[in-house]
């Protein structure tokens, strides 16, 4: 059904064939570690839009999706998302959704019955189903592309537009591709911020560690800079233990073997789905001493494997979002105390929605508190309207991916 809706264009779904390595090869360009690294203007910039608006309100889950949101949408299309509460964000939701229904195990016969596709449309409502969902991604892909393409500024819907590697594609498997890219930016980094929250309210004892480091290598009249980050270990181990402590896709995303293959002695034979549990495998005392506590201690200029998926799948958009994260979490808790807004949080498997790819905490209460009237300050004069102008900044980003050797295509 999944494939139904998608017309195979959710690469996510794809097999791994020609056609596979041509739409990676279109992404590659854009998602490498050199042209990540271009990019960190528009974070430090979003930080900071973030930081102000967290001044405001304490709807933390609304203000990390447009905070991701407007990252990639100012990527991929040359806009951002202003207010978190546009259209294409909403849209973007509701197909998630849909992608969400349509990959449940036994919720839809024609997937363990593949035959019942052959009967006609009267007698197969999925097929109807399956025909408004794909209407409705790709009118947001489209719709999204052609205002990219009307921009006067380098996006990737230019460039892909622009790729050798497009020559033989249809606009609407373009819009698609670029569509993935939004969409794996929308669902996934605003999730593991709220994971990295749930963490601050349930075990707090590591947010003076934190704040100690920040006041060391920062100090408390300007925020942490792109330059900083390099040097606070325990913010990116934080990272790290958040990964550990709850992965957002618990269950990895089902690979298939291309060939016999051996592991400690086991057959593994060719066509065989590989299950990743990170989440089991995190969680295993014979592995982490403590595992429900949140102790990023464990990854003292240490890193783990597997927070990105694994092998040739593994997420080509991790550069960009470890960015991302560096930005807000570092910001986070250099401007904010971070505490619990009411009861006691109890963190068990309830405490998680289990019905998508994407596993989110449901929705909870927190506090951003500014650690000091100097803090608030550094917040409230971190960026002006007249700063927060994505045109320049994607100049600003074309300009630096020339210098340093890439080839943007515009
Ligand atoms: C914290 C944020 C993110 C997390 C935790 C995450 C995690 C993952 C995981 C676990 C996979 C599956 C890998 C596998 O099959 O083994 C994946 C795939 C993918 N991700 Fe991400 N991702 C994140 C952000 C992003 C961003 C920002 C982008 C794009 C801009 C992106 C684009 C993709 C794409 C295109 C795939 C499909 C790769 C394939 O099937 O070959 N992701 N991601």
């Amino acid at each position: 059904m999944a494939n139904e809706v998608t017309q195979r264009r959710n690469i996510l779904m794809r097999p791994f064939d020609n056609e596979f390595l041509l739409h990676q090869r279109l992404e590659a360009s854009v998602l490498s570690p050199r042209a990540s690294a271009c990019y960190t203007p528009l974070q430090e910039m979003e930080s900071r839009v973030l930081l102000q608006n967290l001044l405001r309100t304490n709807d933390f889950i609304h203000e990390f999706e447009r905070y991701a949101a407007s990252i990639v949408y100012s990527l991929a299309y040359g806009f951002r998302i202003v207010t978190g509460d546009e259209w294409q964000v909403q849209v973007a939701h509701q197909a998630l959704q849909n992608i969400s229904s349509v990959t449940q195990v036994g919720q839809w016969a024609v997937d363990s019955l593949p035959f019942l596709n052959y009967l006609p449309k009267p007698l197969a409502p999925w097929k109807k189903t399956a025909e408004e969902f794909y209407a409705l991604e790709t009118n947001l892909h489209m719709t999204n592309m052609n205002e990219a393409l009307v921009r006067e500024d380098w996006n990737w819907t230019k460039d892909f537009k622009n790729a050798k590697e497009a020559e033989g594609l249809s606009d609407t498997a373009i819009a698609w591709d670029l569509g993935n890219l939004a969409n794996a930016g929308v669902e996934t980094t605003n999730v593991v911020m709220q994971v990295f929250v749930m963490a601050c309210v349930s075990h707090p004892n590591f947010i003076a560690t934190a704040q100690k480091e920040l006041d060391e290598v920062v100090g408390s009249d300007r925020l942490p800079e792109v330059d900083d980050l390099d040097n606070l270990p325990y913010i990116a181990a934080i990272i790290e233990e958040t990964f550990r402590w709850r992965h957002i896709v618990p269950v990895g995303i089902p690979h298939a073997t291309t060939e016999d293959n051996y592991y400690k002695g086991y057959l593994i034979p060719r066509g065989s789905t590989i299950i990743p549990l990170f989440n089991t495998m995190r969680r295993d005392g014979k592995l982490f001493h403590a595992p429900l506590d949140f102790r990023p201690e464990r990854w003292l200029n240490k890193k783990q494997s597997g927070n990105w998926g694994y092998g040739r799948r593994i997420c080509p958009g991790r550069f960009i979002a470890t960015n991302s994260l560096r930005f807000g979490i570092a910001r986070m808790l250099w401007a904010f105390n971070i505490r619990l807004d009411g009861k006691p949080l109890l963190v068990d498997e309830s405490a998680f929605t289990m019905d998508g790819i994407v596993s989110a905490p449901k929705p909870f209460k927190a506090i951003f508190e500014p650690r000091s009237e100097q803090h608030r300050r550094v917040v409230e004069q971190c960026i002006c309207p007249a700063d927060i102008d994505v045109s320049k900044i994607l100049k600003q980003i074309h300009k630096q991916q020339v210098s340093v050797g890439l080839n943007p295509r515009v």
